[in-house]
């Protein structure tokens, strides 16, 4: 069995080494030659999958190690009855530990003493949203949760849902909605002009999710304008040539990796596994816990001197520092246009190993109970 996979999937040998050879490609420039042969594609969300790329192939499954699937004609697929399997959820925990540490920052930055005073206000409540209201919720935060086509499903049934309108009006707005066009609540550009207008100074605004969800133009008129948000974007329109000229406009900018926790991405590695196996019809055996590697920091402790209202912020930042990546983005976007886009593929394929903070053991020293209920919530593991 002949499997092509995007060389940037970790652990492909060990998950699907036994089930057949594996052709290791680029997957920005995978083309139709490249997948002729093959029985299996796996990709990541670089990969735009459909006719152009299959047809003629005897692909019959692909598996996206990733949670967004707009890069998938899941359509065509389903129509030419080839399997297929996302990764949902995979690296909710790492999107929901970039979004914790950016609020973080933020509040420091606007001297708010205690940051749970800001009210946040989470646009599209799935697998990362979802995950984002429960901890902030736990950590005592105003949430607001947006989220149309699951108010339609889910009726008086689901949580209270605010409109878009709403949501805006919060210190802190977060996007997680997929990206998705021509259908009801398509949102593509969700975020323009007039939805722009509405945000002030004093606020955040967070774009975690696909770049397209706001359109660039507005955004870069918004913010050369009077009493613009704060923007921090993880996502772009036109990955990798994204607008160097956002970049500067935004507080931080990254290169897409909210989601690169070596967990996430080991997960999405399981997960497609898994899918393979049971398309396959073959047992289930291995996990992804089996190939994480020790951390290099594996146990942090707070001694009774420690500053309460600082010292989940530290921990937090040990895991996961936004900065850094955003000070290696805005390096990458000194050269010419096609330097920049190859520079923003090289910050992702060659990403410093990252670990959520479920990898860190938390001993507190003759602490409250609110701030061990706090690290909890935030998703650290306590030694008692
Ligand atoms: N930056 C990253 O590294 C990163 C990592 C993971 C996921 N993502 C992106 O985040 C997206 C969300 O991930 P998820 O796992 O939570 O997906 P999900 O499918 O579990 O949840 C998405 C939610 O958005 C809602 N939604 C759809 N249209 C909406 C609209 N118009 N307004 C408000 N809500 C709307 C859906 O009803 C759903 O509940 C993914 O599709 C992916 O594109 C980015
Ligand atoms: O959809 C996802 O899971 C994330 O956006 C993911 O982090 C994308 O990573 P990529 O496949 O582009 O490496």
């Amino acid at each position: 069995m002949m499997i092509v996979a995007d060389e940037n999937i970790p652990l492909l040998d060990s998950f699907f080494g036994d089930m057949g050879e594996i052709r290791r490609v680029s997957g920005r420039d995978v083309g139709p030659d490249d997948v002729r042969d093959a029985d299996i594609l796996l990709v990541r969300s670089v990969t735009r999958v459909g006719p152009d790329l299959l047809e003629g192939s005897r692909v019959r499954f692909v598996g996206t190690a990733t949670i967004g699937t707009d890069h998938i004609d899941r359509a065509w697929l389903e129509h030419k009855g080839i399997g297929f399997s996302a990764a949902p959820g995979c690296n909710a925990s790492s999107v929901v530990e970039y979004v914790l540490s950016v609020l973080s920052l933020h509040a420091e930055r606007q001297g708010v003493e205690d940051w749970s005073d800001l009210s946040v206000g989470i646009v599209g409540v799935g697998n990362v949203g979802g995950c984002l209201a429960e901890r902030l919720q736990r950590l005592g935060f105003d949430v607001k949760l947006c989220d149309p086509p699951r108010g339609e499903r889910e009726g008086e049934q689901g949580p209270d849902f605010v409109t878009l309108e709403e949501a805006l009006g919060c210190d802190v707005i977060s996007l997680h909605t997929p990206l998705t066009r021509n259908q009801p609540h398509a949102t593509h550009q969700l975020l323009s002009e007039p939805e722009l207008a509405r945000l002030s100074s004093g606020q955040l605004l967070i774009n975690a999710g696909r770049g397209e969800v706001i359109d660039g133009h507005a955004l870069k008129a918004r913010l050369s304008g009077e009493q613009a948000p704060t923007v921090v974007l993880d996502v772009w329109e036109n990955e990798p040539a994204i607008d160097p000229e956002l970049v500067r406009q935004v507080w931080l900018a990254t290169p897409h990796i909210a989601g690169y926790s070596l967990e996430g991405k080991v997960r999405g590695s399981e997960m497609i596994y898994q899918a393979l196996s049971r398309f396959l019809g073959l047992p289930v055996r291995k996990k992804a816990g089996q190939f994480l590697p020790e951390p290099p920091l594996n146990k942090l402790t707070f001694t009774s001197s420690a500053d309460e209202r600082k010292a989940l912020k530290t921990a937090l930042r040990i895991c996961y520092d936004p900065r850094e990546d955003d000070a290696r983005l805005r390096l990458a976007m000194n050269g010419e246009a096609g330097e920049r886009a190859q520079a923003f593929d090289g910050l992702r394929r060659d990403y410093p190993v990252r670990r959520e903070c479920s990898s860190l053991k938390i001993q507190l020293k003759g602490s409250s109970k609110s701030l061990q209920d706090s690290f909890k919530a935030a998703g650290f593991k306590l030694k008692l």
